[in-house]
């Protein structure tokens, strides 16, 4: 059986996949292009490349399959007639739902619910269930300023809103943090604050930005030193609170429980229990950006559900192995109107028939569990890998699956991560100097052997 290890032939990318992005090149920019794949060999947690190349893919698209690649039960969703139809006709489904869609919301989306909501809406991608995001907590906080239940359009809020200039379009703000990832779209660049290569060129809000934490591992060594790092931070949140509140005061706060594309920058479930207490100290809307961190891979469903809140968060967002974009809220965000959070698909129904699907295979096989535990034991391989490359690699950190190891030393994280390549493991890397595994749900220890088994290889050869 070819899908149970590795086994690379050629350079990677080879020969086809060089071909075929010359000629992709021809029509769009490919510089973030890695290598063709071939979607119909491909299977489980092992992605088959156009050059034949069986890799164990530790990334999975950018952490957003599930189950990684040819499902049988989800393939067979496909061969069923009613959702030929699903799949072909997709409706404007604001305004023209099919007949079926709140029983299928509610076998899907709501039988996983954040603790404490069950407003739901979808949407396409992550950037834009952020993007409608921050509009609803915009409308919440005007709808709170005003005291009424409905928008009120008077002749000035009328007049100056078409105009994009004040009061019917009001200087508000979203409190982001410095490494965040919230999408590339005009919205959330102004709270992306990863790369500077997304951000130039491109005009931004005047919006606050406070540090994320900035950790010292092994955690249990820098104990004290950490807390009072997460409390600077805390401190700078509510100084930059009152700093925004005369020229554009802040509506609502987001944040990712890790900062993936930041670096997999950690924090401590207390630091974002009081900060989830700010926010309720201010009257400032909560919201958790999951689009990374959801869907079991941290060993919970919802990556925030480590922290214990006794406040549920105001919004809840999502994407990648969710199948499809979109929020989650709570009654005092729900808008009153039609038409003001909205655009022409709102997402896919049929994802939403995968998505059922998932969710019963993932409860069935309780492959939550079982990303707690094999994340369990990569957390102890990559710690061994530490002792033995001390000089190499060093803050080890994860949350279930979700993982990342830091390689130190110049380029040398990108060698490691290309010999692994090599040697058929595709893992991701994030910020300077780490590596990130973003594997399936299907993910088991035997996988953990042949990645840790090859990166002690990788980081031999350095
Ligand atoms: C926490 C979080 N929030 C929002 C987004 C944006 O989602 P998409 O628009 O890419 O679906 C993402 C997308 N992740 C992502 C990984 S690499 C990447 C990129 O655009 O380079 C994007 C995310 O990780």
């Amino acid at each position: 059986d070819k899908y149970t290890r590795p086994a690379v032939k050629t350079e990677i990318p080879g020969p086809k996949s060089k071909e075929l992005a010359a000629r992709t090149d021809s029509i769009q920019n490919t510089g973030a292009l890695s290598f063709f794949c071939d979607f119909e060999q491909s299977k489980g947690n092992y992605l088959v490349d156009a050059d034949e190349n069986v890799l164990l893919d530790c990334f999975q698209q950018i952490s957003s399959l599930p189950l990684g690649y040819n499902n049988q039960e989800l393939l067979d969703l496909c061969k069923n007639d009613h959702f030929q139809a699903t799949l072909l006709n997709r409706p404007a489904l604001g305004t023209f739902p099919g007949l079926g869609f709140p029983q299928l919301v509610e076998d899907s989306l709501l039988r996983v619910p954040p603790p404490g909501l069950n407003q739901v809406i979808t949407m396409a991608c992550g950037s834009c269930s952020n993007e409608n995001a921050y509009k609803a907590i915009f409308m919440w906080y005007m709808k709170k300023k005003r005291g009424q239940e409905m928008p009120v359009l008077d002749d000035l809020a009328y007049e100056t809103c078409m105009k994009n200039q004040v009061p019917g379009s009001p200087k508000l703000s979203i409190l982001s943090f410095d490494g965040a990832f919230h999408g590339r779209t005009l919205g959330t660049l102004s709270t992306t604050h990863s790369k500077p290569i997304h951000k130039l060129d491109i005009p931004a809000f005047d919006w606050p930005i406070a540090p994320f934490p900035r950790l010292k591992y092994p955690l249990e060594v820098h104990e004290s030193e950490n807390a009072a790092e997460e409390a600077r931070c805390l401190e700078i949140v509510e100084d930059l609170i009152n700093e925004w509140n005369t020229k554009a005061p802040v509506a609502g706060i987001v944040i990712e429980p890790i900062q993936a594309e930041g670096g997999d920058n950690h924090a401590s479930c207390e630091f974002f229990r009081k900060l989830r207490d700010i926010a309720l100290k201010y009257d400032i809307a909560f919201q958790v950006d999951e689009v990374q961190t959801g869907m079991a891979i941290t060993g919970k469903w919802w990556a925030h559900e480590h922290w214990g809140l006794e406040t549920p968060p105001d919004i809840v967002s999502f994407a990648k192995k969710m199948f499809v974009g979109g929020f989650y809220f709570s009654d005092a965000i729900r808008w009153n109107m039609g038409y003001r959070i909205y655009n022409t698909w709102m997402g896919e129904p049929s994802k939403l028939h995968f998505l059922k699907k998932t969710i019963e295979i993932v409860n069935s096989q309780n492959l939550v569990n079982q990303a707690q535990l094999t994340g369990d034991y990569l957390m102890k391989g990559l710690k061994e890998l530490e002792s033995a490359y001390p000089a190499l690699l060093n803050s080890s950190r994860g949350q279930g699956l979700f993982c990342a190891t830091s390689i130190s030393g110049d380029g040398a994280r990108d060698k490691v991560s290309k010999d692994l390549l090599n040697q058929g493991v595709l893992v991701g890397s994030c910020g300077n100097e780490s590596i990130r595994f973003r594997p399936s749900l299907l993910f088991s220890p035997a996988h953990v052997d042949i990645v840790l088994d090859k990166l002690n290889v990788a980081l031999n050869n350095v």
